[in-house]
Order: C-alpha cells, then sequence, then structure tokens
C-alpha cells in the first residue's frame, strides 16, 4: 500500500510532496511530481493513480493509493473508488477501515436549495439535472415555494434551526464530495450553512446566488447580501451570477455589455471566490448567448446560439446543478463548466416545443426524453407471427434495395422486420434503417436490428435481434434502456432462462431444420424446438430452414407460446417478396385455424 501524502492543489499545479508506504516510512522513490492543475482532492486522487500505473514505479506498489486529508483512491480493474475516511493529520495515517473493494463510490452533489411546486427549478431542477448526468443528490430544503409557469405564489421559508437539522444529517452520514446552493432566503441559513461546511468540508461548493425567480418574485432579498459577500462567496469554488444578481452583489452597477460583464466577474472574484460565471442571458440586444467565465488568471466567453423558447425556467439552477455534478465525477473547473453548458443548451434545444402549465415560462424536459414524439407502442408477442427477416446477399442477387425488400415484405403481411445485413457497411447500413424505420411506422410494424447495437441506437430502431456469441442481452438492455425490444437466439433451456433473467422480450429458436442462410448452423429439429418452447418463460419465434411446406408443422407443435415463424430465404430469395409473404401468410392462418 503507497499514501500520497501532503498533497499541494494549488491553481498553477499540484504536487504530491511525498509518498510513504503504510508503515509510515517514505516511498524509495524520492520522486515529488508535478502534475498538471488538479481542481479537488478526487482530481488528485485520480492524478495519483495514473502516476501510480506509470513506469515511474517499478516495481508497482500494491495499491490504494490514500491521499490527505480524508480521500483514499483505489484503483481495481481500471475503476477509481474514492472513499472518504477520517481526515487525517499531517503525516499521521491511519489505514481506512471502511475500505470495502465490493463497493462502488457514487459522485454525490448536496443541494441546498427551495423547492419548486411547479418542479421546473429549485431542488427538483437539481435532482433531475444530476440524476440526467449520472450523480447523486441529496436535498437540503431552505424554503418551500408555490410556484407553476405563470410565477410565484407564495413562499414558505423553513426555519433556521431545521435547515441545520438537515444538514448535519446528510453532511455527518453521507458525505457529499460537492454542495451546490441554490435559494438561500435569510442571512440565519447563509451563515448556518457556511457554519456547516466548515465544520463538514466538502471538495468543492457552487454556489448560485438565486435573488429573484424568473418570473420577477423576489426569492432572497438584499439583507442577505452582505452574508453572501462576506461568508458564502469566500468559500465558494465557483458561483454563477446572472446579469441582475452579479449587479446586486456589485452593489447595482448597470452591466450591459460583454465588456461589463468581464469587469464584474473580475470584481466578483475580488470577493473570494476561486473562479466566476457571469451568465448573459438577460443581455439586452445580444443575439447569441453569452456565458462570461473568470478563474481569476483567465477570462473565457461561452457563446451559444439563443434558443427560441418560452421553456427556460430552471435554466440556472440546472446549470449550477450539473457543474456540482461534473465536479463531483472528478472534472476540472472549467470542463464542468463547458459540459455544464453544453448539457443546459441541449435541454433547451429538446425541450423548447414541449407544453406543460399555462404560464408563459414553462420547464424544460432534464432527461431529454418528451421531445420525442414517437409513440412506440409496447411489443405484442403476436407481432412474432410471420417474422421477415431480410439478407444482403439475397438482396444483391435479386437485385433490390433494403428499403424495398421491407417494402415488400410488409405489402405481403409481414408483422415484423429484422434487418439482418451482414455485408453492409455501417454508413450504408444506418442510412437504410432510417429509411425502412419510417415505413415501418407508418405501417404500425416494429423494426430490428440484427446484431448492431450501434446502428439500433443511432437510427432510434425498436429494438435488436442477438446471439449467443453477440453482446450479452443484460449489457443491450441496459444501453437500449427499458422500452426497446430485444431478442435472443436460443437453442437451450439454459439459453432461454438466461434470455429471461437478462431482460430479452422473446426469443428464437432453431435452426428446427436445415439452412442454407446461415453458416454451420446447429440443427435442433422439431423436439429441440418443444424443448426450449416448453421451458421458456418468454414467446418463441422458430427458425432455421422454414417455408411454405413445414410452416404448419412448426405452428402445429401445439405449445401456447411459440408465437410465429421467422424466414428469410423462403421470402427474400425468391423473385417477389410480397408475393411469397402473402402466400405464407395465408399457410400461417390455416394452421391457427386448424389449431383452434
Ligand atoms: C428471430 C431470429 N432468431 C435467431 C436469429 C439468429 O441470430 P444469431 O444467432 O445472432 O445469428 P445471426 O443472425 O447474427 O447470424 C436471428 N437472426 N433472428
Ligand atoms: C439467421 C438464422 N438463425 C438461425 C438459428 O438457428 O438461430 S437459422 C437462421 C437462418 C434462417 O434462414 P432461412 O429462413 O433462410 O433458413
Ligand atoms: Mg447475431
Amino acid at each position: 500500500m503507497l499514501y500520497a501524502t501532503n498533497c499541494r492543489i494549488s491553481s498553477e499545479e499540484s504536487q504530491v510532496i511525498r509518498w510513504v508506504d503504510s508503515h509510515g516510512q517514505k516511498y524509495p522513490y524520492p520522486w515529488t511530481p508535478h502534475f498538471p492543475k488538479a481542481s479537488s482532492i478526487s482530481h488528485m486522487a485520480h492524478l495519483c493513480s495514473q502516476v501510480l500505473s506509470t513506469s515511474f514505479f517499478t516495481p508497482k506498489p500494491q495499491i490504494p493509493v490514500l491521499l490527505s486529508p480524508g480521500v483514499a483512491c483505489i484503483k481495481s480493474f481500471h475503476q477509481y473508488r474514492f472513499l472518504h475516511i477520517k481526515a487525517m493529520q499531517e503525516d499521521k495515517f491511519s489505514t481506512p477501515t471502511s475500505c470495502d473493494e465490493s463497493k462502488v463510490r457514487v459522485p454525490h452533489v448536496l443541494t441546498v436549495a427551495g423547492s419548486d411546486s411547479g418542479a421546473g427549478a429549485g431542488i427538483q431542477a437539481d435532482i433531475k439535472a444530476c440524476a440526467a448526468r449520472g450523480v447523486y443528490c441529496s436535498t437540503v430544503i431552505t424554503a418551500v415555494t408555490a410556484q407553476n409557469t405563470a410565477g410565484v405564489q407564495g413562499v414558505n421559508v423553513v426555519p433556521e434551526d431545521f435547515v441545520a437539522e438537515q444538514l448535519r444529517s446528510v453532511l455527518s452520514d453521507m458525505p457529499p464530495n460537492v454542495v451546490k446552493t441554490g435559494m438561500l432566503p435569510s442571512t440565519g441559513i447563509v451563515k448556518t450553512l457556511c457554519q456547516s461546511l466548515k465544520e463538514f468540508p466538502v471538495q468543492a461548493l457552487v454556489v448560485d446566488p438565486v435573488m429573484v425567480s424568473t418570473s420577477g418574485h423576489t426569492l432572497a432579498g438584499p439583507s442577505i447580501l452582505d452574508s453572501f459577500r462576506e461568508e458564502l462567496l469566500p468559500m465558494a469554488d465557483i458561483v454563477t451570477p446572472n446579469l441582475k444578481e452579479a449587479s446586486a452583489l456589485l452593489g447595482g452597477v448597470p452591466l450591459e455589455t460583454i465588456a461589463d460583464m468581464r469587469s464584474a466577474a473580475k470584481a466578483i472574484h475580488d470577493i473570494g471566490p476561486r473562479n466566476v460565471l457571469v451568465k448573459g442571458g438577460d443581455l439586452p440586444a445580444s443575439l447569441d448567448a453569452v456565458d462570461v467565465f473568470y478563474d481569476g488568471n483567465d477570462f473565457y466567453e461561452f457563446r451559444s446560439s439563443r434558443i427560441m423558447t418560452p421553456n427556460t425556467h430552471g435554466t440556472g439552477c440546472t446549470l449550477a446543478s450539473t457543474v456540482a455534478a461534473e465536479l463531483a465525477k472528478g472534472s476540472q473547473m472549467l470542463s464542468a463548466v463547458k459540459v455544464a453548458k453544453r448539457y443546459v443548451e441541449a435541454v433547451l434545444s429538446y425541450s423548447k416545443n414541449i407544453a406543460i402549465g399555462g404560464g408563459c415560462q414553462g420547464p424544460m424536459d432534464h432527461l431529454l426524453k418528451l421531445k420525442s414524439n414517437v409513440q412506440r407502442r409496447p411489443f405484442d408477442p403476436c407481432d412474432l407471427f410471420l417474422y421477415a427477416v431480410t439478407d444482403s446477399r439475397m438482396n444483391k442477387k435479386w437485385g433490390r434495395s433494403i428499403v424495398d425488400a421491407v417494402k415488400a415484405a410488409i405489402e405481403g403481411g409481414a408483422s415484423i422486420i429484422q434487418l439482418r445485413e451482414k455485408e453492409v457497411e455501417t454508413g450504408g447500413f444506418l442510412e437504410a434503417a432510417k429509411a425502412c424505420l419510417k415505413i415501418c411506422r407508418v405501417h404500425g410494424v416494429p423494426l430490428l436490428i440484427n446484431d448492431r447495437i450501434d446502428v439500433a441506437l443511432a437510427s432510434d430502431a425498436d429494438g435488436i435481434h442477438i446471439g449467443q456469441s453477440d453482446m450479452p442481452a443484460h449489457v443491450a438492455r441496459a444501453l437500449l434502456g427499458p422500452d426497446k425490444i430485444i431478442g435472443v437466439s436460443c437453442k437451450t433451456p439454459e439459453h432461454a432462462q438466461q434470455a429471461w433473467i437478462d431482460g430479452a422480450d422473446y426469443i428464437g429458436s432453431g435452426g428446427v431444420y436445415p439452412t442454407n442462410t446461415k453458416e454451420n448452423n446447429k440443427t435442433i429439429g422439431l423436439d429441440g424446438l418443444k424443448t426450449v418452447c416448453v421451458s421458456s418463460k418468454l414467446p418463441v419465434v422458430a427458425i432455421g430452414g422454414i417455408g411454405m411446406s413445414n410452416a404448419q408443422a412448426v405452428m402445429r407443435l401445439g405449445v401456447p407460446n411459440l408465437k410465429g415463424v421467422a424466414v428469410v430465404s423462403a421470402l427474400f430469395d425468391r423473385e417477389c417478396v410480397t408475393t411469397e409473404t402473402r402466400k405464407l401468410l395465408e399457410v400461417l392462418k390455416e394452421s391457427t385455424k386448424i389449431a383452434n
């Protein structure tokens, strides 16, 4: 075990003054590496871990690396885990008792802010932004507001001692990486927060100096300005005022130009925060939205074209929370701000047309989902009835495009389509998938992609079909989310059981008969199919060598979860796909009549 101690983190560079082993002895490498700027202890830990994997340390010391004060970094299986331990005094070390390798560190932001009943801003926006950015968000509520898209109807401030109690509950038990503040409605609450942060220091403090709601309602009066200036801002790693707030912090100076914003950023920096982001969204007569970032040395302008939308409620909270979330993940300040800006722009753009509430300022959709107006109907096992699987070689042989093949199969009555295009290049495959999807959507026929989850994601296809040697279904499920259709090829009851556990929607089972379409494919026969069907908790589609002559035999197996047949050559290695599909559909319909 190796400890990095007396780490210095400055705005210029970061340094490990001393490396020692677990007995407190100096490590026999007289080297104190100079890193690039580390924004935080966790970033420092990351840099240390990188150093350890370089050739400077040979033989490599045993990990973990313990960083004073109070963060241990463990690298295992390419994952960094940070564990908070008791703060240590310089040169005194204790082995972290809570180093449990099986536990994964979750980046954590604590937001200290007001509740917005309309959920566009405040605590609710903070939770959504952190969730969208993959960060855990705990909350200390400073005020409860009655608020909607028309404005703020009421504010109920939480008593100071109860804010203190919430802070103690969170900070003493589940130390966050970063604290982000929003509405702090009284001087007492500001002081309570500063006191708590002195008692329980965190890696970074992000201050969104909320004063007036977007609808013009005062959320924190001028009386708190002194406590902001004297106590909170000097502790902040970044403060993110809009023009009105920046002006208020500076005693009411008018801010009308980008030059004014730069001067304001510098003047606010002089109050004490390490970084300042002055947001220029309200800048008069400006076409672009320009924010000015100042880190005490350099100015950076973030310029983006304005997104014309009424749904801007909560942008400030969202931006600050996202900066906090990125810092919690270990980003440096400048990249945290860049990512946060990009995220807010994306959210604004996705949410620009959503309609929630009758007022003039709507909320955003932090999870970027509401914009998608594709109403995907849930997967219905009956879709498997006549499952048409395309084949690039057959399309080529008959001089058809993928799109023409799909159109023809749908015209003939196929109930689900799979694009199995093994020989097509990615770009062409994606374009074909998008074109096929349009046609499938019009006809209400689900479109699945064989093997290629990247193409399925990029085209927003309805799902994928994967085999035993493709990406594991549980990984595909994690990537595709809960709604998309996943089919898995299964030849045995064990495969079927695993597909069910992994979150598949159906299984394809075969080869029922020998096939020339798939090389070296094991034939399991009707008996094998029946065995799989009987054991499967998922609906089954039969595949392999199925056509007009044997489809009835398959369907007459009489197992209720066998829902249909998947066919390649009997449809696509023919002159007229539509005719063949129609004929097979009739055969299948006949078989169900006979069975009933
Ligand atoms: C419906 C259906 N069932 C089985 C398969 C075969 O999938 P897989 O085993 O991954 O083989 P390839 O199709 O990728 O060669 C399928 N495609 N569709
Ligand atoms: C793609 C595929 N998978 C199979 C399996 O057994 O999992 S058989 C097969 C090919 C099916 O083509 P045809 O309908 O032309 O026989
Ligand atoms: Mg496959």
